[in-house]
């Protein structure tokens, strides 16, 4: 697995630092590793039937399971003429089997292998009718078959479409029945169906799309209009499929989605049981985000994926494009691990896909490949064969590259009789017309330069229409000088692999187009070219003829070294590994991230309390949901939900509650949404207080030197005029720079460049902090934080309201920054019993309160707070003054010392209730996903409190 380097929330880059992930993840999966290797080579020098019972060992036994029965099959394909016996090792497997969960063991005593769906649009068979009931099975070509069929290490089942229409009920239980003696199962598609999402929707619109070949743009109308039922059809057919796997799935079974064909699958699937572990691998590349925000539905697809547990891709470039489109076009975060929706982690890697290597080094040996290459070597001696072998698709580049060996001929009349080019160009999608037109088109080039160059006895080009079996196939390999593959976009190509793994003796040349995800990893030992330049590779070609043998042989080492060791096997067991381990992870990451805010119990305890506080934040809580529509947001300015306007109303005006608007906007900002409430409101992150309805004071005169701010508004002006839609907002006691509105990444990078300027430039000595956001980063006076605010609020409050009873009830909920969470620390310590201890008549001495408090409360280390700022200037009360042309500032009531004290507060643990929203690593005791859901609790804890008061 190459492991997927994505952005993280504080703006780092992919920068392969794992630092991040889930402690242990790295390690867990390097020492499952090391044990599978180990195992595998000691079961080399075990006997198969050693009956181990160590439960440590297990992996020793299923290894020693497949092994054993790798070597009779080994055996069994030695001896086999057809192509079947590779194919029945998979399909056939090992003996009985049940899902593999711990504890559960055969009878005797060994472990059952783990269950895998593998769930694909095609079955590895295409299935022929050959009367009312009976069928003949024919395996089906193209290198996601070839993959799986490698694939050894499970107790496998195929699902998928048989590539037949089987409209009656005898037919479908014969094949059912013909399929499950191979372990396959059947999904039936109807012929509409195949048509509209098969032909239509995958092969018509995804298909070229990720192939960056554009969506189809004939008669757009009838385009639109065929791409709505199309995609109906896409919905519709993805979940027949997850019916069939619902249909079958066990406990404790691993299901694997393959490709573009199933891109709503790991939805349908969770939909209907959360807890399946679910895998998804698209087999094609990912476009740019660029590429994939065309595409009508590209949301939903990203959402139906992002249900999987892990996302895999053949290149870390399908992967960073494909959690690009989810920040880019869903708005949602790229983590190092992946995508992250509310807390929710999708995790994203690459998976390079390899081939069974071995099954074509053997091969080589079989006496009927041997035969083959004889009558190939003296069919075609005295020329060098160049070869390709292709399905006739337009990603697989066939016309560009006929036309380059065209072009090489023409340049080099000396190679004329010497060369020939052999092109295998596998039927395919043969009822979609693109597909259809192609054939023509290839047909034509090849005909016109046969004509040109050929003779009587020979033609420089030999186009097969049609497929070759397994050892015809080795053999075409083994024989071939030079390999030419110059797909014009292809998620791997496992050509270049085979050819690869059967030229140990010839040591021939491959040419690789760079845009084939094989030149990732084959690219150091093929010549790469870009096939869209035929005089490019017209040249590799004169390039590859005329190659001494000392390169080509150092070439071919080091891909035979890579065609070896990351075999398809290894692919399938990294890719189910991850799976399980994703899953392991998602379970111990969701026991910390802390439960949802018991509503119900949230309201009794409201109901049942007579003195309350509740502590509410704005942006995030309060607001709307920003809705976002590719880069647009519906609203710039944030306004509370219209829903909440009766519920506020409701609960501020109970005299029993004293609701609080803690925000970190300005004042101005709060008056103007919440000036009709009978409540208090914090502005700035408590720095500006202003009680129900009365008149805004500064509640830490002392913090409000503003010496920073003309530097700071410098720096924030230049970023806002080179970052498109970011913007500033300048506050009284803080400024921040927002770029949520603007290009993810961008904002990000560019939010990096001015933290760097802001740490060492002109302030780095002033009193400021600098607060960085998911998309924002603010500078505001040191020490002013939320849980500092609250400290200075709360004790103009129980004053203000000459409080003589404490407070029974607190709810403090928030969409806050971390550096702000210390407010849900201000009420936690010492619970159940301490208290804050006041003095008794008159709420007085509020600094020596705030001392108490913040020295009992753990309340973060201020670096340049509160201390270091005392001795400092301070800013002079008129310039702060001077902008709050409607208020009056004044600092918070000077109390007196006064001896007798009583608790302020009478918290217990069942009477606090702090709750992060749209968060998961919190300090809060609660979560709520978003607004939405505070605005749902709010609006019943205002009825339940309206009932309550009727009732009495
Ligand atoms: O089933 P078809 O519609 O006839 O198409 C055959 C397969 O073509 C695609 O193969 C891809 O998978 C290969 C293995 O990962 C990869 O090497 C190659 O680059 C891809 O093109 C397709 O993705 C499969 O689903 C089809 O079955
Ligand atoms: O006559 C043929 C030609 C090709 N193949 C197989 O088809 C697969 C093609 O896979 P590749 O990844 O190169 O491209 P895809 O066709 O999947 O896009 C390879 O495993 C080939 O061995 C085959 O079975 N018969």
């Amino acid at each position: 697995m190459v492991g997927f380097q994505g952005e993280n929330m504080n703006g780092n880059i992919y920068n392969g630092n794992n630092s991040s992930s889930f402690p242990g993840r790295v390690e867990r999966l390097v020492r499952g590793r090391k044990l599978r290797k180990n195992n595998k080579a000691s079961l080399s020098n075990e006997s198969p039937d050693n009956n181990n019972n160590d439960s440590n060992n297990n992996n020793n036994i299923i290894n020693g399971i497949t092994e054993s029965l790798d070597h009779e099959l080994r055996l069994r394909e030695a001896n086999s003429s057809t192509h079947t016996s590779h194919f029945e090792r998979f399909l056939e497997g090992a003996a009985a089997a049940r899902a593999f969960t711990d504890g559960y063991e055969r009878e005797d005593g060994k472990p059952f292998r783990q269950r895998l769906l593998v769930v694909a649009n095609r079955l590895p068979v295409s299935a022929v009718r050959k009367g009312e009931d009976s069928w003949s099975l024919e395996i089906s070509a193209g290198g996601l078959v070839s993959a799986l069929l490698g694939v050894k290490e499970f107790e496998a089942r195929w699902i998928g479409w048989a590539g037949v229409n089987v409209p009656d009920e005898i037919g479908q239980e014969a094949l059912t029945k013909a399929l499950a003696e191979k372990r396959c199962i059947p999904v039936f598609l109807d012929e509409e169906i195949v048509h509209q999402y098969y032909n239509g929707y995958c092969n018509n619109i995804l298909w070229p799309l990720f192939h960056y070949l554009g969506l189809p743009q004939e008669d757009r109308l009838a385009t639109t209009r065929s791409f709505q039922s199309q995609f109906a059809a896409y919905q519709k057919a993805n979940q027949m499929f997850a019916d069939v796997v619902n249909e079958h799935y066990e406990e404790g079974d691993v299901v694997w989605c393959h490709d573009y064909h199933l891109m709503f699958l790991p939805q349908c699937l969770k939909n209907h049981n959360s807890k399946m572990k679910v895998g998804w691998f698209l087999h094609t590349p990912f476009p740019s985000s660029e590429i994939h925000r065309t595409l009508p539905s590209r949301s939903e697809l990203l959402h139906a994926v992002l249900a999987a547990d892990l996302v895999g891709f053949h290149t870390y470039d399908y992967a960073r494009h494909f959690v690009s489109a989810c920040t880019r076009i869903l708005g949602l975060e790229g983590t190092p691990e992946g995508v992250e929706d509310q807390g929710k982690l999708t995790r994203v890697a690459a998976f390079p896909i390899g081939i069974d290597s071995e099954r074509f080094i053997r091969a080589l040996y079989l006496p009927q490949v041997q035969e083959h290459i004889k009558e190939l070597q003296e069919r075609f001696k005295g020329r060098k064969v160049m070869l390709g072998v292709d399905r006739l698709d337009m990603i697989k580049g066939i016309p560009q590259k006929i036309l380059a060996f065209e072009k090489f001929l023409e340049e080099n009349a000396y190679w004329r009789d010497k060369v020939v080019l052999l092109q295998i160009a596998v039927p395919t999608r043969t009822d979609v017309p693109e597909y259809q037109k192609l054939t023509s088109q290839v047909h034509e080039i090849v005909g016109r330069i046969n004509g040109r160059f050929g003779s009587l006895t020979a033609v420089p080009i030999h186009h097969l229409d049609r497929s070759l079996d397994f050892h015809a196939l080795c053999a075409l390999y083994a024989i071939t000088d030079i390999a030419l593959v110059t797909s014009l976009r292809d998620g791997m190509n496992l050509v270049s692999y085979e050819f690869v793994a059967c030229q140990d003796k010839k040591k021939g040349v491959l040419i690789l187009s760079e845009f084939a995800g094989a030149a990732q990893s084959l690219g150091a030992g093929a010549i790469l070219v870009n096939p869209w330049n035929i005089t490019e590779v017209a040249a590799a070609i004169a390039k590859a003829l005329n190659m001494p043998s000392a390169e080509r042989e150092k070439r071919h080492r080091h891909n035979f070294h890579h065609v070896k060791t990351h075999t398809a096997q290894e692919w399938a067991e990294i890719f189910v590994s991850e799976l399980n381990d994703t899953v392991v992870e998602a379970q111990l990451r969701t026991k910390q991230v802390p439960p949802r805010l018991p509503t119900k119990t949230a309201i009794e305890c409201y109901l049942q309390s007579t003195n309350r506080l509740l502590i509410l934040g704005f942006n995030g809580t309060l607001t709307e949901p920003v809705e976002r529509k590719g880069d647009q947001y519906k609203e710039m300015e944030p306004t509370v939900h219209p829903e909440l306007k009766q519920p506020l109303r409701e609960l501020c005006h109970d005299p029993k509650t004293t609701v609080v608007v803690l925000s970190g906007s300005g004042r101005a900002v709060l008056d103007e949404n919440f000036k009709e409430y009978d409540m208090w409101l914090a502005a700035e992150n408590g720095m500006f207080l202003n009680p129900s309805k009365g008149e805004w004071m500064t509640t830490m005169p002392e913090q409000l030197n503003m010496e920073w701010v003309d530097s700071v508004k410098h720096v924030f002006e230049y970023f806002t005029e080179r970052t498109p839609r970011s913007h500033f907002e300048e506050r009284d006691a803080s400024l921040v720079w927002n770029y949520k509105h603007a290009d993810v990444e961008f904002g990000r990078l560019q939010a990096r460049d001015m933290l760097q300027h802001l740490w060492t430039g002109p302030i780095s000595n002033a009193p400021v902090e600098v607060v960085q956001g998911s998309r924002s980063v603010e500078v505001r006076a040191a020490g002013v934080t939320k849980g500092a605010g609250i400290d200075r609020i709360l004790g103009e409050i129980i004053h203000n309201k000459s409080m003589t009873t404490p407070i029974d009830y607190v709810l403090c909920i928030g969409h806050f920054l971390t550096k702000d969470e210390d407010i849900y620390a201000f009420f936690e310590p010492e619970l159940p019993s301490a208290g804050v201890s006041l003095p008794r008549n008159k709420v007085t001495e509020g600094a020596k309160f705030t001392a108490e408090r913040i020295s009992s409360v753990k309340t973060p280390t201020q670096k340049n707070g509160l201390k270091s700022l005392q001795n400092k200037a301070q800013r002079p009360q008129a310039n702060a003054e001077k902008k709050q042309t409607n208020h009056i500032a004044r600092p918070p009531r000077r109390p007196t010392h006064e001896k007798t004290s009583w608790n302020v507060l009478d918290l217990k643990k069942e009477n606090y209730f702090s709750c992060a929203v749209g968060r998961t690593q919190t300090n809060a005791r609660y979560t709520l996903g978003s607004s939405d859901d505070v605005v749902s609790f709010l609006k019943e804890l205002a009825a339940a409190s309206s009932n309550s008061s009727f009732s009495i």
